[in-house]
């Protein structure tokens, strides 16, 4: 089954097409990537997905149902979690803290400013629990601000599933991190939301990590797909390293 459907997606800035009629499918349950060059549009998608742009002509269907156009917390609600950079606007707070108000956003409660977050009994098992599976229960009191990048990246993780999404969305979770601090957060990925049952769409420059987690790859090319296919399948397009495997690393 098709979890989300992007069909025939256009969007334009000031002239500029930055998508041409972009069409994907992600199946339940896999992890797919999607690769191109700076500028093919990825966070443009991302962005027509999540509610945050709306497309100029197009559609977007989640679990069948319409949701072009929709306003960020109503996607959001069905169960789209986006996980770039989550954590950043908390730097003051608490890890768990952050993951609490990330958990209790999610279910759309309003909370009293006055009131501790530790108030909230069911949220912060849910956030103690995410900790755990993240690996980042040892840092529950530290301040976000105080967490190596690689533990950010896990903690922006943690915020997005403590909403339990079915699908993830996730921009780059590599980026700016070393060499072995990729591959950990690669095996990390892996196993986490496979075992979770999350699907997975994400973007990401680091070619090995796609060919590594993806199951089936879309290749975006100057706001077109330009293929669409297993990590064999792109590997062996010639159309597609010319355009971007061979070229930008
Ligand atoms: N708000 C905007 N206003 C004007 N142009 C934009 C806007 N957002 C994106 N663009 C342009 O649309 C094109 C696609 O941008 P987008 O950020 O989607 O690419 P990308 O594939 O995510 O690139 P990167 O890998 O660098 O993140 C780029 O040429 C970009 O300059």
């Amino acid at each position: 089954m098709d979890l989300l459907a992007v069909e025939g997606v256009y969007k334009s800035f000031q002239g500029f097409m930055a998508l041409s009629g972009v069409s994907l499918r992600v199946e339940a349950g896999s992890f797919h990537a999607l690769v191109g060059p700076n500028g093919a549009g990825k966070t443009t998608l991302f962005n027509v997905i999540t509610g945050r742009l709306a497309p100029d002509r197009g559609r977007v269907r989640f679990r069948g149902q319409e949701i072009t156009g929709w306003p960020t917390h109503r996607v959001a609600r069905l169960g789209v979690a986006i996980s770039f950079q989550r954590a950043q606007p908390f730097a003051s707070m608490e890890v768990l803290e952050a993951v609490v108000l990330a958990r209790l956003g999610y279910g759309g409660a309003t909370w009293n400013l006055v009131r501790p977050l530790w108030a909230y009994g069911g949220a912060r098992a849910k956030a103690e629990a995410v900790l755990a599976k993240v690996g980042l229960e040892g840092y529950a009191r530290r301040r976000v601000s105080e967490l190596p990048l690689g533990d950010l990246k896990r903690l922006d993780v943690a915020m997005a599933l403590v909403a339990e999404p079915r699908l993830l969305l996730l921009d780059e979770p590599l980026a700016g991190l070393s060499r072995a601090e990729r591959r950990r957060m690669v095996e990390f990925m892996g196993e986490l939301l496979r075992r979770e049952g999350v699907t997975l769409l994400f973007t990401e420059h680091d070619t090995d990590a796609v060919l590594t987690l993806a199951d089936r790859i879309t290749v975006l090319h100057q706001g077109r797909v330009l293929a669409e296919g297993t990590p064999e399948e792109i590997r062996a397009s010639k159309e597609v390293r010319a355009a971007f495997l061979g070229g930008e690393r």
